[in-house]
């Protein structure tokens, strides 16, 4: 059904940063008009829906840019460790006993989480990544998947599902990239393989790169190289690139990225938490290297909540740099909109924009902890959480409102995840 918006704060993210109140007509899953007043005809009455507005903000639907869903199941499973601790002797030990089934309901569960605070796409990398895709397909939220790569014996496998994923699963609403999971885990030999893949079937690529300053140190033992220049030897620069982390990058790295139009994503809470630091975000936005935000995964966050992280990612800096005035509200929500929409080459969503993708999520201005509204991209920003979130729409379908969740049985959900959930407590 198509839906009229009327009398909305409407926050575009557009070049301008252009906030407007007025009406958004929706047609056909992208948004046909967007003005001060849109009548609609005697003909268009019985099968437009109109919402009214005038206490509601409409934004762009956040786009979480780096995630693993799958891993949702393994929420406060391992914390308070060293990323590598917690990845090879926790996290890797556990998704070994994780089954295709299993990583379908936790992809589920962290779709349901996403669309409750406000997501409409999200960049993931995990395996059996099939199953992520089918829970996409459910719930009808956007994705770029990936199916995770590492050289091992099964490294033409998953190369392999990389390309099942592409040939089964390339739609509108869902890309796949190829996914070499970190240069610690790939040979550079796979890496290399990758990046022609990545040219050959006309796709990107994402990759946790620079994260922590072991990875850094031991490339360079290695490799007498940073990690940056390592992938971009490699060719990995040469198609898209969505670089996750970045934290450990130097001047010399940053300009590589900047050149090569590599993205980096911001991931302030993951970092935090595993004890990595801060990516030094203002210095790349100032190279010119563009910035888009992401939750990773709740096994490292411990949610899923782009709101949440937008506040995060923009005290964090703030912070860091001793500067109040860097990456201010406006830019943050770009991060989270619109960057990450250029991130992967997507130009038709991340703005309210005539003949965009009706890609939208309705915040309640009314809320308490929204009021008063002197400026509703601060309140956005730094003052809002999922219970603000009144609907949330993709391709003009609304897939959450006012609580409910219209493409996930939510009770039937639960109790799939606590089933789950008490034999991965027995059995690992
Ligand atoms: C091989 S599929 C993806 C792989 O990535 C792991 N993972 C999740 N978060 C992080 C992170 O912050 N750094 C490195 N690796 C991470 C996840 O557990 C999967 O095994
Ligand atoms: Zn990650």
């Amino acid at each position: 059904m198509d839906i009229l918006i009327k009398n909305a704060t409407i926050i575009t993210c557009n070049a301008q940063n252009e906030v407007l109140k007025g009406d958004i007509l929706i047609k056909s899953g992208r948004i046909a008009r967007i003005a001060e007043n849109i009548e609609l005809s005697i003909y268009e009455q019985s099968s437009v829906k109109v919402i009214e507005g005038k206490d509601l903000i409409a934004i762009p639907g956040l786009i979480n840019a780096h995630t693993h869903c799958g891993q949702t199941i393994l929420r406060s499973f391992a914390d308070d460790l060293p990323l590598y601790e917690w990845l090879f002797e926790k996290i890797f030990p556990a998704e070994e006993k994780l089954t295709k089934e299993m990583i379908y309901f936790s992809s589920l569960l962290g779709i349901a989480e996403m669309l409750k605070n406000g997501t409409t796409m999200f960049f993931d990398m995990y395996f059996h990544e099939d199953m992520t895709a089918k829970a996409v397909q459910q719930a009808g939220i956007k994705a770029v998947l990936s199916r995770g790569l590492q050289t091992d014996e099964k490294e033409d496998i998953r190369l392999d599902e990389t390309k099942e994923l592409i040939y089964n699963y390339s739609s509108d609403k869902i890309k796949v990239f190829f996914g070499p999971h970190s240069i610690y885990t790939c040979s550079y030999v796979l890496l290399e393989k990758v990046a022609q893949l990545a040219q050959e079937f006309k796709t990107g690529v994402m990759i946790h790169l620079s994260e922590s300053e072991n990875e850094v140190n031991e490339c360079y033992e290695k490799h007498d190289m940073s990690p940056v220049k390592l992938c971009s030897r490699a060719g990995l620069f040469d198609t898209i690139c969505i670089a996750a982390h970045c934290v450990y990058v130097d001047d010399e790295d940053i300009e590589i990225m900047a050149e090569k139009n590599v993205s980096c994503v911001y991931n302030p809470t993951s970092n935090l938490k595993l004890g990595n630091g801060f990516a030094p975000v203002q210095n790349m936005i100032k190279s010119g290297v563009n910035v888009a935000i992401g939750t990773d995964s709740a096994a490292s966050n411990n949610n899923l909540n782009m709101l949440e992280e937008m506040h995060i990612a923009s005290l964090l800096e703030k912070g860091m740099y001793r500067l109040s005035d860097i990456l201010k509200a406006e830019q943050i929500l770009k991060m989270a909109t619109v960057n990450a929409a250029m991130a992967a080459g997507i130009y038709n969503t991340g703005v309210l924009h005539e003949g965009f993708c009706a890609d939208i999520v309705l915040l309640k201005a009314n809320d308490f902890n929204m009021l008063p509204c002197y400026n509703p991209i601060s309140n956005v920003v730094y003052s809002s959480n999922p219970s603000n979130v009144y609907a949330t729409i993709v391709d003009g379908q609304i897939l959450y409102m006012d609580g409910k969740l219209f493409t996930i049985d939510e009770e039937a959900l639960v109790k799939e995840i606590k089933s789950i959930e008490k034999f991965l407590k027995e059995s690992i």
